[in-house]
């Protein structure tokens, strides 16, 4: 079984505004509202994919509802945690003459709603997929992931983490599975910016002797690179297409890889165009990229 963690899901208000001007009154000309949160969109794609997975993490309140009703409705099994203070976020996406994100703060965690989260971790088992990805409400500590993969470190499941900065750099000596940062948050770390394939290389290759076993970096349009855990460099473009929503299309490159691999035995290079094409199936589409999208892509790339 693959399972998702999101510490602070979302109900993702996503929007056009024609063009957006700050401080007068604008008005939508589309408007969409979508479960979101890292952990909830693999979890839909890897639903999507034809790919059981639990989605686990925390929720309050009436939004906290509507995003698990939400999720249901895309054929996903969760097992949240209920929270008792404040309300579980939304984040709005506004698209204008540029893409405009302001994300909510999301409901306080107390340490034995974290102990729930733990007890329902302790279940896991070796077969097991864990998925740990989007960012931690600020009232709790950034030793939050770490934390995860040091208990579930003697169970010997797979971990994927996607998280930016010092969450993904404290989890690396406990060999995650898989990491996805994408070349902004890869050049953050290192104080460099990153902008080609061939610069990425050797800052992915920093984080794989860290103790990561395959870094995927996405780069948006530009495609990818992957670092493998045979130590083989894989890179690609994107897929060509219309951006209509790039929202999750990161978390879509999770799930596409995670699908390839399992159906592939562990071939990397077949996970790594599904990755691809997953998150470019998501951008080009209003919702997260279906089965018939990602293959649609899948056989352009073949050329
Ligand atoms: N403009 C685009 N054109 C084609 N493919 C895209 C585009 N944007 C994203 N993708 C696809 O999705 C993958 C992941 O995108 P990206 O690098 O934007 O992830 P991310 O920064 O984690 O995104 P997010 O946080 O929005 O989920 C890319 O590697 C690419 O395959
Ligand atoms: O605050 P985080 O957890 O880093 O990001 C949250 C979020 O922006 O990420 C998803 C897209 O990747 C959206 O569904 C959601 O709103």
């Amino acid at each position: 079984m693959i399972y998702t963690v999101t510490f602070n899901p979302s109900l993702d208000y996503i929007i056009q505004v024609k063009d957006f001007q700050t401080g007068q009154i604008n008005k939508t000309t589309y408007e969409k509202i979508l479960p979101g949160g890292k952990g909830i969109n693999v979890a839909i794609v890897l639903s999507n994919l034809g790919h059981e997975s639990t989605a686990l993490g925390f929720m309050a309140g009436f939004t906290g509802k509507e995003i698990e009703h939400r999720l249901a409705n895309f054929g996903c099994t969760s097992s949240f945690i209920q929270v008792q203070e404040g309300l579980s976020r939304i984040n709005v996406k506004m698209k204008s003459n540029e893409e405009t994100e302001i994300n909510g703060q999301g409901p306080k965690i107390q340490r034995e709603d974290i102990e729930k989260l733990f007890k329902q971790l302790d279940q896991l088992t070796n077969q097991d997929i864990l998925v740990i990805s989007g960012s931690i409400p600020n009232t709790l500590p950034d030793t939050m992931y770490e934390q995860i993969l040091e208990r579930v470190q003697p169970i010997g499941c797979k971990v994927v983490v996607d998280a930016t900065n010092t969450l993904l750099m404290k989890v690396l000596k406990y060999h995650p599975f898989l990491i996805k940062p994408n070349n902004f948050e890869l050049g953050e770390i290192f104080g460099v910016s990153l902008t080609t394939r061939d610069e990425v290389i050797p800052y992915a290759k920093k984080l794989q002797e860290l103790g990561a076993q395959n870094i995927l970096v996405s780069m948006a349009g530009q495609g990818a690179v992957l670092l493998d855990e045979k130590g083989e460099v894989h890179q690609s473009r994107a897929p060509k297409g219309e951006v209509i929503n790039s929202v999750g299309a990161g978390d879509s490159m999770v799930a596409g890889f995670l699908s390839g691999y399992l159906e592939s035995n562990q071939d990397t290079q077949y996970a790594f165009m599904k990755g691809i094409c997953c998150g470019s199936a998501s951008a080009f589409s209003e919702n997260l990229a279906t089965k018939e999208e990602v293959f649609a892509l899948m056989d352009t790339m073949k050329d």
